[in-house]
């Protein structure tokens, strides 16, 4: 049976950011596969790019890439010490991506997290930190002034705002804290992604394909920022992770690792050769081809999944056409 639309649910290895089941649908155009998979807690408007963002996976062509491989990091959730060590080991990535400043937790349960991290990369691993805006900016400079012994390579979203962020990259610099700032939310969630660096609000940007429109609207994005990039995935199955491989391949700069090892946390995929990372690196010929790899039997949604993820989709290319002018 031809298939232009699946509807797919996949369980996750660990909770991360709340949740402990990915879902989402694939779109099917000429040039393959096109993931589309907002979270859940997404809604309205907000929704817009991540359509824009499959159908360009979907129809267009990819850029060209600049290199044969990516680097990726090993993304740490909120787990114990063991835990954390056992993953950065399990993983061959010499860079890891610890969560912090958790709901419910403390910074002991950070530091112990921090310190298990570094300790299984050995000293010429980079360990960046991630605490999705959780802290103040008293808060977030108290906490980095108390980790940066473990050599810190930058903080992802630190605080919520961009004027926050801005603060507290003053503050770090008057206190001679040499630790970088990352922006992720204030990027992608914000609504005027620019500000970051018209505030010199970040040392580097995170960019994540689906919810900021698709490759070519982050390499644009990217030239216009002006700053370093780190490609971040937002969960994604395979599919929607190769898109990120193919922007990362395709920015003329890249001087940090991505954050696109995250099939990790998913159980199962929608291809049956997953991409894989090699030594902590992604080959981005696999990634060129994805899109036409799916297989369909492996998308396994129930009926009630598959008609709210239509309604959604309905929904949103309502609202697509709108801000298209049509
Ligand atoms: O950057 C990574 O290492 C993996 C991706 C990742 O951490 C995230 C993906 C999607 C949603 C987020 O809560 C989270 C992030 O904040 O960066
Ligand atoms: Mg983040």
């Amino acid at each position: 049976m031809e298939h232009h639309e699946l509807t797919w649910r996949l369980d996750m290895s660990l909770r991360f950011r709340g949740i402990t089941t990915r879902e989402g649908m694939l779109l099917r155009g000429r040039r393959g596969w096109g993931e589309w998979s907002p979270f859940l807690d997404y809604d309205g408007p907000e929704l817009v790019p991540w359509l824009a963002a499959a159908h360009e996976a979907a129809e267009e062509d990819w850029p060209t890439p600049c290199r044969d491989s990516v680097p990726v990091n090993v993304t740490v959730p909120a787990v114990g010490p063991e835990r954390a060590a056992a993953i950065v080991a399990d993983s061959g990535c010499r860079t890891a991506k610890v969560k912090v400043a958790e709901a419910g937790q403390g910074f002991a349960e950070d530091l112990d997290r921090v310190t298990a991290v570094r300790s299984a990369l050995g000293p010429h691993g980079a360990v960046r930190l991630d605490a999705n805006g959780a802290w103040t900016v008293e808060q977030a400079a108290e906490a980095i002034g108390r980790l940066r012994h473990l050599d810190v390579e930058y903080v992802e979203q630190p605080c919520r705002s961009v004027t926050e962020l801005a603060e507290l990259r003053r503050r770090l610099a008057r206190h001679g804290i040499d630790v970088a700032i990352a922006a992720d939310e204030s990027i992608r969630r914000s609504g005027d992604p620019e500000r970051v660096a018209e505030l010199e609000a970040a040392d580097v940007a995170v960019l994540k394909v689906q919810p900021l429109g698709g490759v070519r609207a982050c390499l644009e994005l990217a030239e216009r920022l002006g700053l370093p990039v780190v490609v971040s995935s937002a969960l994604e199955s395979s599919v929607g992770l190769a898109a990120g491989v193919v922007l990362a391949a395709a920015l003329p700069r890249l001087p940090f690792a991505c954050g696109l090892n995250t099939s990790a946390l998913l159980i199962g995929d929608l291809v049956s050769e997953p991409l894989a990372t090699v030594d902590g690196r992604i080959e981005v010929q696999q990634a060129l081809v994805m899109r036409e790899k799916v297989d369909p039997s492996l998308c396994l949604a129930g009926p009630a999944d598959a008609e709210r993820w239509r309604h959604r989709l309905g929904a949103t290319s309502r609202l697509s056409r709108i801000g298209a002018g049509q």
